[in-house]
């Protein structure tokens, strides 16, 4: 026996599933999405494409390594609510400061542990990510109760949220070593280690929020703009995408992930559409269309860009093509231009804690822009 106070997981479809409370106690509402990942469960729940969504597990144990005070992606936590089978009692790291469930305690995190997390997964495999809430303490009620509470919640498609997790003010990331280029980042929900990573490859990143202008954009001197990874569905996110065709008409230098990738899509004239139960892991196989190689990838995204292997197809850039696949779904993983100096990926080439096989991308993104100045110079 674990010890916990009860605790609900209730699913829109009403499907409930009843664990032991873990983290704090309340309520939590959001998308219910499961990830595959068997570890970095630190930077799962403080990268912020996760808001509002409740994150399930699939790794049964979780929590081992506690938590330190280096591996946030971002300054909090943002999963809405977060779902375990059996959370580690004993965390063992010498990085480790505190427990897992101290933090998601401290951070007002409402979780639940305890849950048969395979046949939760199962059914979200079945019936697709959908809309949940995590219930206990002063907030359990009965059942028919907490699903209309889940049901008043709004969707993830439709959800416009870059704005609630971007920063405020542009802040600046010098580069490591001698300064090559300057790059202007717009953060729709930006991770540390994608500005840390760009940094090493002697780039100056001028992070800026994503209301900014493009004369914000401009006023940096960039030489390259790069689209972030974000939380919520790419059709709200209109005024990216028109920041991303003013860059595309300059041919400024662009690189996108993620979200970023959607935006990408949008700007040469591409659809999104919603995922049954998205892609979320730290294994998932890419295809490169140009080499037929795999690389194996972290992944977090539940939308996706309309298209299939290989496709070509002409934009108000010129040409482009679906770069990059995904084998398991068939779903677009990468954008090129073949016009444009402009590229983008669906997956997670700044991956903390790995895998590293795309982390050559950022040195793509470093040749489009040294290919640029010196053909500018
Ligand atoms: N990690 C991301 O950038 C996610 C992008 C988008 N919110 C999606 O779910 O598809």
């Amino acid at each position: 026996m674990s010890g916990r106070s009860p605790a609900k997981l209730v699913l829109e479809d009403g499907r409930v599933f009843t664990g032991g409370a873990y983290g704090a106690e309340g309520e939590s509402l959001g998308e219910v999405v499961f990830s595959t990942a068997m570890t970095g469960y630190q930077e799962t729940l403080t990268d912020p494409s996760y808001h509002r969504q409740i994150v399930v597990q699939t790794a049964p144990q979780i929590g081992n390594t506690g938590w330190n005070d280096e591996d946030d992606e971002s300054k909090r936590i943002w999963v809405a609510g977060y779902v375990l089978r059996d959370p580690s009692r004993t965390p063992s790291n010498w990085r480790s400061r505190r427990t897992l469930a101290q933090e998601l305690d401290r951070q007002g995190i409402v979780s639940i542990a305890d849950v048969d997390t395979r046949t939760l997964t199962r059914h979200i495999r079945e019936s697709g990510a959908m809309r949940a809430g995590v219930f206990s303490g002063a907030a359990l009620a009965d059942d028919e109760e907490l699903l209309s509470r889940v049901r008043s919640a709004p969707p993830m498609a439709g959800a416009d949220l870059a704005g609630d997790v971007s920063t405020q003010q542009p802040y600046v990331v010098p580069a490591i070593g001698e300064r090559r280029f300057t790059v202007a980042a717009l953060d729709l929900g930006i991770k540390s280690n994608t500005p840390r990573m760009l940094a090493q490859r002697g780039i100056e990143v001028h992070v800026l929020p994503v209301s900014s202008s493009f004369e914000d954009v401009l006023a940096v001197e960039p030489d390259g703009m790069f689209l972030s990874n974000g939380p919520g569905d790419p059709a709200t996110a209109d005024h990216p995408v028109a920041l991303t065709r003013a860059a595309l008409s300059r041919e400024l230098p662009l690189f996108g992930i993620c979200f970023g990738n959607q935006i990408l899509g949008r700007a040469l004239g591409l659809g999104t559409y919603k995922l049954p139960y998205g892609h979320r892991g730290i294994n998932i196989p890419v295809v490169d269309a140009a080499t037929g190689r795999v690389a194996i990838t972290s992944q977090n995204h539940g939308f996706a860009v309309a298209g299939a292997a290989g496709d070509r197809f002409d934009t108000d850039f010129g040409a482009a093509q679906v770069s990059h696949h995904c084998p398991n779904d068939g779903s677009v993983e990468g954008l090129r231009c073949t016009d444009a100096p402009a590229f983008s990926v669906q997956y997670h080439p700044e991956a903390a804690a790995g895998p590293h096989d795309a982390a050559g991308l950022f040195d793509e993104f470093v040749d489009l822009m040294a290919t640029r100045s010196a053909s500018a110079s």
